[in-house]
């Protein structure tokens, strides 16, 4: 493996990736405290395995995030690590070559050149941090991240979130708990001491002092859809119970559509509606979208079969219906503004 140093002395960012991602935390973290009234939206394949049909989503998102920018907070999901409930295909990070080779210090490579470019091109970069010493050569590339459904009551991930510099999503649990995550978030706010990596690679000490952005994000889970307005408002109520802010973030996807691409439209014509009317809970949302609608099985050594652009993990909403969510949340946005100022 490279050290953190190496690879970012390899792949460095640019001065416009580090004032993307800069901004990016700066205005991500300022929506969730409601000083700012956009609406945070993180979009893009479940998992890439393809850098070229991830560069070419990321022109198009680009072009979308300027369209709406004075509304939304547009962030790209580069998912490069992806947690597996049994066995599967963990990631481009893990195996970029899609053939169980595990190429390791390439896939970390490919994983940081990619954030690394799309970051150039203005767009924040969002991904999900899975293995603890991965963030030691990521994380400068990234303006949001997930700790996912299956880790969230890890100690090591909370730990991991206080020292990082982003606004870190926590989920709910897969079972659809949201305790857990109001548990992640308090305890990433702390600082912590524990066994972490340095940039040239040597074991040490780390010390940080918690994350103040940490945020849930309802996923929905084994009980259902928590998408709507009563678990919303539960939500909101945990937090506060727990003197934390009252905003969070909706995953349209995963339980909250069932895995069905085609239910991501209806959680989001929802949420647009009620955001139009006023609802400042809810500071952002996540959509599973690539080129292709759907999603194909990966057949392990035979990129040949694979249609570009269609995920190889869960199925995602295509391209137009992306645009047509994304135009729906910006319209919501000017109606609640709207109504705002005729309220006086
Ligand atoms: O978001 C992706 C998946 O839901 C998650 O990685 C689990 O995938 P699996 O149940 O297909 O293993
Ligand atoms: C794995 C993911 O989500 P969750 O942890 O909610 O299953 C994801 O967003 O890719």
């Amino acid at each position: 493996m490279p050290t953190p140093d190496e690879l970012r002395a390899q792949l460095p960012l640019s001065a416009l990736a580090r004032k993307t991602t800069a901004r990016a935390r700066r205005d991500i973290a300022q929506i969730l405290g409601g000083e700012d009234d956009r609406l945070v939206v993180i979009a893009g394949p479940c998992s890439v395995h393809d850098p070229e049909a991830a560069l070419d989503y990321a022109a198009r998102l680009a072009v979308l995030a300027e369209e709406t920018r004075d509304r939304l907070l547009m962030v790209m999901r580069v998912y490069v690590e992806k947690p597996r409930t049994r066995i599967g295909w963990k990631g481009l990070l893990s195996d970029p070559q899609l053939d169980g080779t595990h190429d390791l210090p390439g896939g970390l490579r490919l994983a940081r050149g990619l954030m690394a470019r799309i970051a150039d091109s203005g767009l924040p970069v969002a991904c999900e941090f899975l293995d603890p010493l991965v963030p030691s050569y990521l994380a400068d590339a990234v303006s949001w991240g997930a700790i996912g459904a299956r880790t969230v009551q890890s100690q090591v991930h909370r730990q991991l979130t206080s020292g990082l510099g982003m606004p870190i999503g926590f989920k709910n649990t897969t079972d659809g708990g949201v305790a857990d995550a109001v548990d992640a978030i308090v305890s990433a706010s702390g600082a912590h001491v524990f066994p972490g990596l340095d940039g040239s690679g040597r074991a040490v000490v780390t010390t940080t002092r918690g994350n103040p952005n940490g945020h849930v994000v309802l996923r929905g889970g084994g009980d259902g859809p928590n998408y709507g307005r009563e678990p919303v408002a539960e939500a909101l109520a945990r937090l506060a119970e727990a003197r934390l802010p009252q905003q969070l973030i909706v995953d349209a996807s995963h339980g909250n559509s069932n895995k069905d691409h085609e239910r991501q439209p209806l959680v989001i014509t929802d949420l647009a509606r009620r955001i139009a009317a006023g609802e400042r809970g809810v500071a952002g949302v996540m959509i599973e979208s690539f080129l292709a609608p759907g999603r194909q099985d990966l057949p392990l050594g035979r990129t040949d079969r694979l249609t570009y652009g269609q995920s190889v993990t869960d199925a995602c909403v295509d391209w137009p219906t992306t645009v047509d969510m994304v135009r729906d949340l910006a319209d919501a946005v000017t109606t609640r503004r709207e109504d705002v100022f005729a309220a006086g």
